[in-house]
C-alpha cells in the first residue's frame, strides 16, 4: 500500500462545495483583481476561475495555487468547463469584450449580450441558488440581460453598478476634507459611469450635511464647485485608462467587498443596480443603482431616498435611454 494509504483513514470523500463557494468568470485584469482581493481578504476559501482562454486560465490558477499557503490554504480552481462551477454562492461575471476602435456602444452591448448567452444559462445550470454579480460593461444594460437569460428572481441578480462611482466619490470628497473615505456619507445612484448621479442633498460627515452648512453644495453655482468632484469620479477612470490602459484595483476589491457584504449575510447597505421599476416613479424594466441592503440571498432591501427634482430627472433619463437601449437589443 502506498504512503498515502498508511498515513490516512479515510472517513467521508468530502468533495462538497465549501460554502462560500464564488465563481469568477473572465480572468482578464478585473476578474483577476476580483479573484486576488476576495482570497487575499479571506472573504471565500474556494475560488473557481472560468474563462475561454486554456493557458491564461491554467497559468493564473498555477500562480495562485502556489500562494495557497499564504492565503490561509484557499483552494483555487480553474476550467473552461462550468461545470467547475458547481454549488458557487456567487458568480462575478467579469466576461466580455472590449470596445472595438470605432465600435457604438450598442454594438459592444450586442457582442456582450452574445457573450452572455454562452455564460448565464450555464452558471445557473450548475449553480440554481447562486447569485449573479454582473460587472461587465455596459454593466447596469448587461445586468438586465443577464437577469432574463438566467430566469433568476430579482433579488439575485446584481450589478456592481455605482459602487465603484461612490467610492471614488467618498475618496475624492475624503481628501479635500483630509478625513478616511469610510468617514464620508456620499451615494452615486443611477446609471454606473458618465451618466451617474450624485445625491449632493445627502453627503454628510458626521451626520452633518454639506447642503445644510451651504445650501449650493454641488450645484452650478456654488463658490466651492463641490460639484468639480462628480465630474472627477468621470475624469479619474478616463485618466487611469489613460494612464496604465486598463482599471482593475479599485473594481476588483469593489466586488470583494460586495461580495464579502454577501457572504457574511450582513445587511451591509451598498450603491448597486437592481430592478428600479417601481422606485422613484420609474416604470420601465431596467437596473439602475440604488442603495441595496446585501444579505445570503442577495438584495434584502432597496433604500427610498428623498431626491430632488434634478436627482430624480437625472435617473429618468438614464431610465429611457436604457429602454431603448434594451428594445434594440436580441437577447
Ligand atoms: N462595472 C464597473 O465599474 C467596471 C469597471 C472596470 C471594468 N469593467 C468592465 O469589466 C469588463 C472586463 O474588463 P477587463 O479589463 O478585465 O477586460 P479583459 O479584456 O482584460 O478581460 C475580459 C476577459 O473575458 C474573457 N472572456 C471573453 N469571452 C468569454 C466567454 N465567452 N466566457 C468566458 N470568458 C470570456 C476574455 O478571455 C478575457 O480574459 C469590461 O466589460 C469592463 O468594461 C466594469
Ligand atoms: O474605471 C473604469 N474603466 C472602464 C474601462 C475599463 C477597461 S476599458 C474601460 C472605463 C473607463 C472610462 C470610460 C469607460 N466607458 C465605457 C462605457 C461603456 C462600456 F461598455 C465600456 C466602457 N469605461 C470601465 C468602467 O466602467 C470604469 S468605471 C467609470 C467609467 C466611466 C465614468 C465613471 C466611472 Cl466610475
Amino acid at each position: 500500500s502506498t504512503i498515502k494509504e498508511k498515513l490516512f483513514t479515510s472517513i467521508i470523500e468530502s468533495t462538497n462545495a465549501g460554502n462560500d463557494k464564488v465563481t469568477v468568470v473572465g480572468v482578464g485584469q478585473v476578474g483577476l483583481a476580483c479573484a486576488f482581493s476576495i482570497l487575499s481578504k479571506k472573504i471565500s476559501s474556494d475560488v473557481v476561475l472560468i474563462d475561454v482562454l486554456k493557458d491564461k486560465l491554467k497559468g493564473e490558477m498555477l500562480d495562485l495555487q502556489h500562494g495557497s499557503s499564504f492565503l490561509e490554504n484557499a483552494k483555487v480552481n480553474a476550467s473552461t468547463d462550468f461545470a467547475a462551477s458547481a454549488g458557487s454562492k456567487i458568480c462575478i461575471v467579469t466576461a466580455g469584450a472590449r470596445q472595438r476602435e470605432g465600435e457604438t456602444r450598442l454594438d459592444l452591448v450586442q457582442r456582450n449580450t452574445e457573450i452572455f448567452k454562452g455564460i448565464i444559462p450555464k452558471l445557473v445550470q450548475h449553480s440554481p441558488n447562486t447569485i449573479l454579480l454582473i460587472v461587465s460593461n455596459p454593466v447596469d444594460i448587461l445586468t438586465y440581460v443577464a437577469w432574463k437569460l438566467s430566469g433568476l428572481p430579482k433579488n439575485r441578480v446584481i450589478g456592481s453598478g455605482t459602487h465603484l462611482d461612490s467610492a471614488r466619490f467618498r475618496f475624492l470628497i475624503a481628501q479635500k476634507f483630509n478625513i478616511a473615505p469610510t468617514s464620508v456619507h456620499s451615494w452615486i445612484i443611477g446609471e454606473h459611469g458618465d451618466t451617474s448621479v450624485p445625491v449632493w442633498s445627502g453627503v454628510n460627515i458626521a451626520g452633518v450635511r454639506l447642503r445644510d452648512i451651504d445650501p449650493t453644495v454641488g450645484t452650478e453655482c456654488d463658490q466651492e464647485k463641490w460639484n468639480e468632484i462628480h465630474k472627477q469620479v468621470i475624469s479619474s477612470a478616463y485618466e487611469v485608462i489613460k494612464l496604465k490602459g486598463y482599471t482593475s484595483w479599485a473594481i476588483g476589491l469593489a466586488c470583494a467587498n460586495l461580495t464579502s457584504a454577501i457572504l457574511r449575510n450582513s445587511n451591509q447597505i451598498h450603491a448597486v443596480s437592481t430592478l428600479v421599476c417601481g422606485f422613484h416613479g420609474i416604470e420601465h424594466e431596467v437596473f439602475l443603482s440604488l442603495p441595496c441592503s446585501l444579505c445570503i440571498d442577495g438584495i434584502a432591501c432597496v433604500v427610498e431616498q428623498s431626491l430632488t427634482c434634478e436627482e430624480r430627472q437625472m435617473l429618468h433619463t438614464s431610465a429611457n435611454t436604457m429602454t431603448n437601449s434594451i428594445k434594440n437589443l436580441k437577447i
